[in-house]
């Protein structure tokens, strides 16, 4: 089956790799790609449509499914268009609230909408790991992440960083807003039991690292995963947009249900 894309963010770090992805494979055909800086998108297949923004291009493809890496208020426009027009929709930006996300799980009653702040395998495997994993270590163990990104990042912490200290709350059967620990500086007192620390480092050209800490006495775990380059995220970004195709509305989807198929 062929898979019609919409690329959004087209002239960006991810959009760029998604538009060299997909022009290489068999199944997908890049329809349009939309960016507001034009002149930075390159590398298009023949007939691709170039477009300043999705409204101007989406009705021309029904079922294509848009993939967006853009910004979290570009993201929520973008959103609120494809449910309109029953697009399916692969969200891989990151920095949106809590209440955009409840938004977002209200367009996925009209059209369907899969959201993930890391499309990698190795991200989502940790991910389903990391409650039990916590639960049994248990209340003796302090965690702790950390994440570091390129200079060029917007939103801190990632939206990796977050959704894996939500998974480490789920754990600690608690809820992140209650025990997150974003920044330490002067006299801080002892450190609270229950507390999870996340922390942010940003430099050069670094794709994305992230680190749990489980600290003990005596001991230490430290799980980290390296992305070594963003073809990782848009390959993820392209199975779930395969996926996605062939699903109906009704909840939001993760990077949990693309891979169980
Ligand atoms: N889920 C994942 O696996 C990953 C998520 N990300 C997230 O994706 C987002 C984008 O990251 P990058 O590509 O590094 O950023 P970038 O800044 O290189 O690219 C974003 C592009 O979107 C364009 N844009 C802005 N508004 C738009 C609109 N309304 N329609 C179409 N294009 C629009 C910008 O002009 C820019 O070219 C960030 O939120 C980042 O955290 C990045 C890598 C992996
Ligand atoms: O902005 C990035 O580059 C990345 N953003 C995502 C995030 O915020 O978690 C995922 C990845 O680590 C790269």
């Amino acid at each position: 089956m062929n898979t019609n894309l919409i690329i959004l963010g087209a002239g960006g770090r991810m959009g760029s790799t998604l538009i060299r992805l997909a022009a290489n494979s068999n199944d997908l055909t890049i329809a349009a790609a939309v960016e507001p800086k034009t002149r930075f998108v390159s590398n298009l297949p023949e007939h691709c449509v170039v477009a300043a923004n999705l409204e101007d291009c989406i009705e021309k493809f029904p079922h294509a499914v848009i993939i967006d890496f853009t910004s979290a208020s570009s993201t929520m426009e973008n959103a609120k268009l494809a449910a309109r027009y029953k697009n399916p929709l692969v969200i891989g930006t990151t920095g949106l609230n809590a209440e955009e996300k409840k938004q977002l799980a209200e367009y996925a009653k009209q059209t369907p909408i899969m959201m993930s702040p890391n499309m990698s395998v190795g991200i989502n495997v940790l991910l389903d790991i990391l409650p039990k994993l916590t639960a049994m270590l248990g209340a003796d163990y302090d965690t702790e992440l950390m994440e570091i990104h390129h200079n060029l990042k917007k939103d801190a912490p990632s939206g990796t960083a977050l959704r894996l200290a939500e998974a480490v709350a789920e754990g600690k059967k608690t809820k992140l807003e209650d025990v997150a620990c974003y920044h330490r500086e002067g006299i801080i007192g002892e450190r609270p039991a229950n507390e999870i620390g996340i922390q942010t480092l940003r430099g050069g050209d670094v794709v994305g690292v992230h680190t749990v800490y489980y600290m003990g006495a005596g001991e230490r775990i430290e799980i980290t995963h390296h992305a070594h380059s963003r073809e990782n995220f848009a390959g993820g970004a392209l199975r779930a947009a395969r996926w996605l195709a062939k699903q109906e509305a009704g909840r939001l989807y993760s990077m949990h249900d693309v891979l169980k198929g």
